[in-house]
């Protein structure tokens, strides 16, 4: 019987997410306005959230969803969720980086313009009966700078607005490279230039340390006089205070914020304020775009539930759909030998390398690694996973190195899986067979042929007449049945391996047994 997978949708969004969830054969609930008790109650039952901006996906939320595999932005800002909260415990993040872009951009003009005609105070004004024509002068944008705080998708699509309407464009963003600003006609500038030179500042990057309180009280001193603000981007990005004070002296002639410190801002000293407009986070508020983040994050959370393609997420690498199951087998492979050498080597491990050659080399290889690192670790830590290994490794301090060889090697393809470790570097490695089933080639320089699969014992003697025999005898004595017998060796009377598959696990006394049989170096109880 199929698993049931579900999906929770705990803010405000299109219906067409949740269809699409249900055609794929997801259960889903709509349960927007929980509070954060309510969310934390009843987000076990879930494999995934879809959420906005209102939902905070905080530790203790993501600690009570043991099930959940995936959140799923439905919209641009993840700075609602923990990511590294998310990451630590193996939860995918994902948004739709592009759904609302246009939208958001179109609003940060539309208060653009507000702000030059004074239209909210003009609207009020005149709704109220006064008709004070000599009380609204406004100014022209034409001719006009406007400088940009950020110049990714959206802070671009503002550009090429604003130039249409004639105006000119200063971009400060670090990231911008200067063939890009050429591209889009703006001139790439300093933040002190930009904010010398504009007399429409608009802010239009992500909330963080660098840009946390970028136009600070500091920074609101340098402006123009009679400068204009829009902010469409995040609360935090503006110090709310200086700017309530600048307002208030004249220095910055109008403010529009749709985005707060406070969120939701249901009070806030800007209110009222001669010059100030707000809207209640709109940026994103057109059909079109609710839309097109809906049907994306539905679509793309399904896709990972059920058949592990991962796109646009902030934690791991991208798989699409299509790739993923080509790569299934592979991470299958990979995922096995790095459980074979974490469960031989145990947590003596400085460093992993991860080749791959043959039809392997044409993969993604970020997946492989990441299952090579999963199995490596899942020996160690109950909660590792695809999502979270990568980022535990750099943790621990694991040297993490990915090889891609192009030459053909006698497999038609290969995953290896070099591991340093304090005795020195040993490399296990696999092979698909008819392109599907994984089976173990190459263990600590000997070849082997083996299935890794449910319990096995590894054991490692010296190559003598009888041993298989007795081996055997001492098994069966301890009622332990075999399954299948892999061996390989050194050399005629060196140093051999068995791989030996058994039905049930492997006792620790069983362990001490076979430990003793004559020239028996060392035997190690595995799970697959
Ligand atoms: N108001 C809304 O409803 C609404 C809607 C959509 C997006 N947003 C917000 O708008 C912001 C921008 O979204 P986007 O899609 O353009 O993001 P983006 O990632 O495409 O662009 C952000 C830009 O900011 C730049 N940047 C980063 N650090 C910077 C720094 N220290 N100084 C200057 N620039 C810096 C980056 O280089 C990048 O070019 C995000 O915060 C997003 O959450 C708000
Ligand atoms: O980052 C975003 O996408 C916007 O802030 C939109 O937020 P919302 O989905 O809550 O409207």
């Amino acid at each position: 019987m199929p698993m049931t997978v579900r999906v929770l949708i705990s803010d405000k969004m299109d219906p067409r997410a949740a269809a699409i969830f249900r055609d794929r054969g997801i259960e889903v609930d709509e349960r927007p306005g929980l509070t954060p008790e309510e969310l934390k109650s009843i987000i076990g039952d879930y494999d995934g959230l879809a959420i906005r901006s209102a939902t905070k996906v905080t530790k203790p939320i993501l600690e009570a969803a043991t099930n959940l595999k995936v959140v799923g932005r439905a919209g641009i800002g993840v700075d609602n969720v923990d990511i590294p909260a998310a990451t630590a415990r193996g939860v995918v993040v994902m948004n739709t980086p592009f759904g609302n872009s246009i939208t958001t951009a179109e609003h940060a003009i539309a208060l653009m313009f507000a702000l030059a005609r004074q239209l909210p105070e003009a609207d009020a004004s005149t709704q109220a009966g006064k008709w004070e024509k000599n009380r609204f002068m406004g100014v022209e944008v034409t001719g006009k700078t406007i400088g940009l705080i950020g110049a990714g998708n959206i802070g671009s699509i503002v550009a090429t607005r604003a130039l249409g309407l004639r105006m000119k464009v200063a971009a400060y963003d670090p990231f911008l490279t200067p063939e890009r600003a050429v591209e889009l006609g703006v001139d790439k500038v300093e933040l002190d230039e930009l904010l010398r030179r504009a007399d429409f500042i608009t802010l239009h990057t992500p909330l963080t340390d660098q840009t946390r309180n970028i136009l600070s009280r500091e920074n609101l001193a340098k402006t123009k006089k009679g400068v204009r603000i829009v902010n469409c981007a995040r609360g935090g990005l503006i110090d709310e205070q200086a700017l309530k004070e600048a307002l208030d002296s004249g220095h910055v002639a109008g403010a529009a914020l749709d985005v707060f410190e406070t969120e939701p801002a249901t009070a806030s000293p800007l209110f009222g304020t001669p010059g100030f407009i707000s809207t209640p986070h709109l940026g994103a508020s057109t059909s079109e775009a609710q839309v097109n983040v809906a049907i994306q994050v539905a679509e793309q959370m399904s896709d990972y539930l059920l058949l592990g393609g991962v796109t646009n997420a902030i934690n791991m690498p991208s798989l699409s759909a299509e790739e993923a199951p080509r790569l299934r087998p592979y991470m299958a492979l990979a995922e096995n030998l790095g459980k074979l050498a974490g469960q031989i080597l145990g947590e003596d491990v400085r460093s992993v390398a991860v080749e791959v050659e043959g039809a392997a080399a044409a993969l993604n290889q970020k997946p492989i690694t990441g299952a090579v690192l999963a199995g490596l670790m899942g020996t160690y830590s109950q909660t590792v996973n695809m999502v979270n290994a990568p980022f535990l490794a750099k943790e621990r301090g694991l040297d993490v190195k990915e090889v891609r060889h192009d030459r053909e090697g006698d497999y038609h393809t290969l995953v290896a899986v070099e591991v340093g470790t304090s005795h020195g570097v040993r490399r296990v490695a696999g092979t698909l067979f008819g392109n599907k089933a994984p089976r173990l080639v190459e263990m600590f320089g000997v070849e082997v042929e083996a299935e890794l699969t449910g319990s096995m014992i590894y054991i490692v003697n010296t190559d003598a007449p009888g041993f298989i025999g007795k081996l055997g005898t001492a098994l069966g004595e301890a009622g332990i049945n075999i399954a299948t017998f892999n061996l390989g060796r050194r050399a005629a009377g060196g140093e051999a391996v068995a791989l030996v598959a058994v039905d049930g696990d492997v006792p620790p006394a069983v362990v001490g047994t076979l430990s003793k049989l004559e020239g028996v170096r060392e035997v190690v109880p595995l799970r697959f």
